[in-house]
């Protein structure tokens, strides 16, 4: 365990609390250090219970317990977390990922002290041959986005135009427009189509459509790629979790493959 790489959690909602949980069950060349949460005493009950019980930091300490900071928190405190593990040279796994787009910033600084930003596919799938794909010419990338009403309820962007979700009997389109925009207006919904950009042609140019919509029961995305190369269509359901229904079930597992595969032997998929 000596030179496994030491992981740091900022936050313990949907997706950090499962990803702790998992890493302190044990994942090898992985050991869970540190964590911040915004409620201590419940914090401090989480990890009562583990087997190797990591540090409860402040959300800007993080970095200094580890070699890979997993931020697992609001929007609303991505900076924090994000700026004090690229100072420090860290690898930074952002799962706020729409709270980067107006932050790229952060590259050059990371280009500065050496860290990483590592994006996880998250509540996405195939960013592997969005990325292949986007080697090439790509002519349009666009994402939809169903989600049942109550997991957009709150989003900035209905509140600022008035629109009601939760009373929908029939599905409704409440955005349309470029991924930066979709990110500004849904933090908490389309950091899948932040990913997507990034892996792609960027926020500019990748299109999201986002529909509430009474008649599904998952958190629904689904990719159209069109380039030289290859064209793709792509569906991923996601359970939503129990904790936060916006948050589907798989990304925290999305986020463990993903630290798996910074020490594995055998890797797979780009
Ligand atoms: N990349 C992707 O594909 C996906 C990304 N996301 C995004 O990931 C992020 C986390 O999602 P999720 O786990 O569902 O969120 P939750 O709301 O379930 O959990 C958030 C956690 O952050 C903690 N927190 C809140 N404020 C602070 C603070 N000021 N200081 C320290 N900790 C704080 C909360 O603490 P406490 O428990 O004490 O209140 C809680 O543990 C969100 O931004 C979400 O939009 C979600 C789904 C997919
Ligand atoms: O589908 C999910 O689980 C969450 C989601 O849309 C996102 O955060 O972009």
């Amino acid at each position: 365990m000596a030179d496994s790489l030491r992981v740091a959690i900022g936050g313990l909602g949907a997706i950090g609390g499962h990803l702790a949980r998992a890493l302190d069950a044990g994942v090898e060349g992985l050991r869970l250090t540190a964590v911040a949460a915004r409620d201590q005493d419940k914090a401090r009950q989480t990890i009562a219970g583990f087997r190797n019980p990591p540090a409860l930091v402040a959300l800007a300490d993080l970095a200094e317990h580890a070699d890979v900071v997993v931020e697992a928190a609001p929007a609303a405190v991505f900076e924090t977390i994000a700026e004090s593990a690229i100072a420090r040279g860290r690898i930074f796994v952002p799962s706020s990922v729409g709270a980067l787009l107006p932050r790229m910033h952060l590259l050059d600084r990371a280009r500065e002290t050496g860290a990483r930003i590592i994006v996880p596919t998250g509540a996405l799938l195939g960013l592997d041959a969005v990325r292949a794909a986007a080697e090439g010419p790509v002519t349009s990338v666009t994402i939809e986005t169903r989600k049942p009403p109550r997991g957009l309820e709150g989003a900035p962007y209905l509140v600022e135009n008035g629109i009601e979700v939760l009373g929908l009997t029939a599905p409704r389109l409440v955005f349309k427009g470029n991924a930066f925009d979709a990110a500004r207006g849904f933090p908490a919904n389309v950091n899948v189509a932040a990913a997507l950009a990034l892996a792609g042609i960027g926020p500019e140019r990748t299109m999201v459509e986002i529909w509430g919509d009474p008649g599904v029961t998952r958190n629904t995305h689904t990719i159209r790629v069109e380039a030289a190369a290859a064209r793709l269509t792509m569906t991923i359901e996601n359970v939503p979790s129990e904790e936060n229904p916006r948050t589907g079930k798989i990304t925290p597992l999305s986020i463990l493959a993903c630290l798996r595969g910074l020490t594995s032997t055998l890797k797979v998929g780009s």
